[in-house]
């Protein structure tokens, strides 16, 4: 089946989610990183990026909150620009663990298999492999660099949230040198970790995110900047990685109800993809028990669902005036 969907219907679409889900009192605030904790949790942006660069934008979309696991994305994109495919997959993996973000057990399980880059081992390990190898400041710059590209502006680092996650990730710690202990860490375990600590301590934007996932979405250039960012090869890869594991251990129930494949952290944020079509992001504080944001998937799934479309389906839409 083929039909139209205009813009003004995704606006509907939105503002219904917006007022629909506003109140929703579910969920409860990360509390094992403090300054999550503390979060004003009445939080609620949504933003939608078109491929012809037009913003859609809902509430508190310009907030600056903690990127945390989203970022895992970004710089799964920047291991694929830097090593491409092949090698990622063999220096990381793309399989699911089916276990929490946090898995020491999968970790165990996996011995020297390796999963993906966007859970905290692969995420760590996807740190460790940013060029150049050995040298902590410069592969921050790439970290935030590829992101701004990603975003078309510039991450802030909440430096509360950093100093916070910092003194508190005594499992991350812990992951990082079980992963030496497999020979799947590619630098410097500490450094990994502080990379990995830090950029998830990124503060971001639904705004960014949305632009970030329709870069994905649009083959690798940013809608908004027009600059291309990555090859459009990776762009199948990217969405592959995150409708595999982007939700964790509920992945299979996120894609089945919403039909995008979508990541997203325990600051609150989700960014999903709709390959050559948008990027959504929604941000909301309280989380399910999994770690994932009750109203932004409540949203992006009232979206999804108001507008008829899946990932999976088979009715191809264009996005009109
Ligand atoms: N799921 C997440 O967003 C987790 C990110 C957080 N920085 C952690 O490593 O625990």
């Amino acid at each position: 089946m083929n039909k139209t969907i205009s813009v003004s219907q995704i606006k509907d679409a939105a503002q219904e989610a917006y007022a629909q889900f506003k109140d929703n009192t579910g969920g409860k605030n990360a509390d094992y990183i403090p300054y999550l904790a503390n979060i004003d949790k009445n939080l609620f942006g949504i933003s939608i990026c078109l491929l012809d660069g037009r913003i859609i934008t809902l509430g508190d979309s310009s907030y600056r909150f903690g990127i945390e696991s989203v970022s895992k994305v970004h710089t799964a994109i920047l291991a694929l620009r830097q090593y491409g495919a092949e090698k990622v997959l063999k220096m990381i993996g793309a399989d699911a663990t089916g276990l929490p973000f946090n898995s020491i057990m999968a970790i165990l399980l996996e011995n020297d298999h390796p999963s993906t880059p966007l859970v905290n081992a692969g995420a760590i390990t996807a740190c460790s492999m940013v060029q150049p190898v050995g040298d902590s400041d410069k592969k921050w710059e790439a970290i935030v660099s590829n992101i701004t590209d990603l975003c078309g502006s510039a991450p802030q680092l909440i430096d509360e949230l950093y100093k916070s996650e910092t003194a508190t990730n005594f499992n991350n710690r812990s992951i990082a040198w079980l992963l030496k202990n497999y020979n799947r860490i590619y630098d410097d375990p500490d450094m990994s970790l502080d990379l990995y600590t830090r950029q998830c301590s990124l503060g971001i934007t639904a705004e960014q995110l949305s632009i970030a996932a329709a870069t994905v979405a649009n083959d690798g250039v940013n809608p908004v900047t027009k600059k291309p960012v990555f090859d459009a090869s990776l762009s199948p890869k990217i969405t592959s990685l995150v409708a595999t594991v982007g939700f964790y251990e509920r992945t299979g129930d996120w894609l089945y109800t919403s039909g995008i494949p979508a990541k997203t952290g325990v600051g609150g944020g989700v960014m999903g993809i709709m390959p050559g079509h948008f990027g959504i992001s929604a941000f909301a504080p309280p989380l399910d028990s999994s770690g994932n944001s009750v109203k932004a998937q409540l949203a992006i799934k009232y979206i999804m669902n108001k507008l008829g479309i899946s990932i999976f389906g088979s009715t191809r839409f264009t996005i009109t005036d």
